[in-house]
């Protein structure tokens, strides 16, 4: 008898085998490249997927079919098939998939960024839409920038007179990272317990969010192999520094309850069920999952496009002289730079999109996953395929930009495109629903940080070094900075 239940079973799970297989013959994938047994494409990723992408892409097309190891992949990578999964079918590819160190940093995908499409990611999305980032609070914030910015010209003035070398990348993650915690957590960095901490943790966080993992893409043996790397451990070292991170932070609000205006405040009255919004009942893992997402969304972004955009520009002297003209002609007359102040200033804001166009900071934004089967450009792309969006080969594709790897600001003056994601040409920061909501409030600290960079100072590379020696190569990462960190010597100006 008991051989018999094992016949039928046998017989049961040989037949929906076949049945997948000879469904997965019949399906009109995309072309891809061949792949091998177990891993599939994965070797041929390399160090900077988004580049070994492109290449791959210019082969096989702009809709492309991969498989690493266990999981198949839709790369899009031009602005017409981009806008099918972003425009035209951006509710059915939406979601996001299960990645195992980015749900155990989010509290179980108690986040917006990680969580897949649901009803808790609509409703925790509508209010931190209507909540969070609305200008009237990106207005709020505006004396945390300002003060912050004040003190970062002060630190550069002193390097000026001494001659030092200020370090980009290390201290613009400061000048984020202070207003960060100042607008999110109500927390001064400065002479605060975590001012020493919060950088190992914030750069562990990305490095772990950024890392490989192998859980992904390898059933089971995948978690034998991070635990031998050493991902398993770094990323349960760092959850538990950003927990107590946050304890603190949370502790300090409910004990003073006079603190309102900063983002914990507003996540504690959503557990409160103050704000009105929706039926969601929102917990403490919430709240935390969300502080999360503020601090891996606002610090790394802005510190790193403005390192950029000051890389290109001392990389490009001609560029520099004319954008330091138009700022100083601009803000002459004023007592105060503010953020407002780059409406008046068109050629810096297309020195700010060509940065953006060469070194957008997310070059494959965030993969998204396909909620259900789909024909996109007469193509099938089965239930929970991965879609990865290629920006980066959009923006360096020479069909759409002449001499892409040149940096040319001008090539928007005869171009009505922007970055606020319904021109696919350009898409920094992504479109449609799961598009950045936190671009104004990023792009106010970028504008303002810049506009006193390039008034207040002229600025020159270290002794012996040449603006053609200028690098310009990325590290990727869950962002992509500059690899070899940007170091300038400020000079006392008559604007200083
Ligand atoms: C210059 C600054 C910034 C850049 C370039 C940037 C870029 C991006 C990009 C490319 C995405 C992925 C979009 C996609 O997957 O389609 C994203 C998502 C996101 N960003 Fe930003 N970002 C910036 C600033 C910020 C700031 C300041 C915050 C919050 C404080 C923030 C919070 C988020 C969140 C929560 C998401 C996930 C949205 C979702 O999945 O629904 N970002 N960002």
């Amino acid at each position: 008898m008991s051989l018999l239940y094992v016949i039928v079973a046998f017989v049961f799970f040989a037949s929906i085998l076949i049945a997948r297989k000879a469904k997965k013959k019949t399906m009109n994938l995309p072309p891809g490249p061949p792949k091998l047994p177990i891993i599939g494409n994965l070797h041929q990723l390399g160090s900077q997927p988004h580049r070994s992408l492109t290449k791959l892409s210019e082969k096989y097309g702009p809709l492309m079919s991969l498989k690493f190891g266990k999981v198949s992949t839709v790369v899009a990578s031009t602005p017409e098939t981009v806008k099918d999964v972003l425009k035209t079918f951006d509710v059915d590819c939406c979601s996001r998939p299960y990645l195992t160190y980015p749900a155990r940093i989010t509290y179980g995908l108690n986040d917006i960024a990680f969580s897949p499409y649901s009803n808790y990611w609509r409703e925790v999305r509508k209010v931190a839409v209507v909540e969070l980032f609305t200008g009237k609070r990106v207005q709020s914030f505006r004396r945390s920038r300002e003060e912050e910015v004040a003190s970062f010209v002060d630190f550069v003035k002193q390097s000026a007179s001494s001659e030092n070398l200020v370090n980009f990348n290390q201290k613009l993650m400061k000048l984020s990272g202070s207003v960060t915690c100042r607008v999110g957590f109500g927390i001064n960095l400065k002479g605060s317990k975590l001012e020493n901490t919060y950088e190992e943790v914030i750069q562990g966080t990305m490095e772990v969010l950024g890392s490989f993992a192998a859980a992904d893409y390898f059933p089971v043996i995948g978690q034998l192999i991070d635990r031998i790397t050493g991902l398993h451990s770094k990323c349960e070292k760092v959850f538990k520094a950003m927990d107590a991170f946050f304890d603190q932070s949370i502790k300090y609000h409910l004990e003073d309850e006079s603190i309102k205006d900063d983002i914990i405040a507003l996540l504690l009255k959503m557990e409160r069920e103050e704000t009105g919004h929706g039926e969601f009942q929102f917990t403490r893992n919430h709240t935390k999952g969300i502080l999360l997402d503020i601090l891996i969304g606002g610090i790394d972004t802005s510190a790193h496009t403005v390192t950029w955009v000051m890389t290109h520009l001392i990389a490009n002297p001609r560029v520099m002289k004319k954008v330091q003209a138009e700022v100083r002609e601009v803000i002459k007359n004023k007592d105060n730079i503010i953020e407002e102040d780059i409406e008046q200033l068109e050629y810096l804001k297309m020195v700010i999109r060509e940065t953006l166009r060469i070194n957008l900071l997310l070059p494959l934004l965030i993969p998204r996953e396909a909620s259900r089967d789909l024909k996109i450009g007469g193509y099938d792309i089965p239930k929970k395929t991965w879609i990865q969006v290629n920006v980066w080969a959009i923006h360096r594709n020479p069909n759409i930009w002449k001499d892409p790897e040149v940096f040319i600001p001008e090539r928007f003056m005869d171009k009505d495109i922007d970055y606020k994601g319904v021109n696919f040409e350009l898409l920094p920061f992504g479109s449609g629903r799961r598009m950045c909501p936190g671009m104004n409030l990023g792009m106010a600290l970028v504008h303002l940080t810049l506009i006193n960079l390039l008034y207040r100072f002229d600025w020159k590379l270290p002794d012996g070094m040449d603006a053609k020696d200028v690098d310009l190569e990325e590290s990727y990462g869950l962002v992509s900075p500059k690899k070899i960190p940007l170091e300038l010597i400020p000079v006392i100006t008559q604007w200083t």
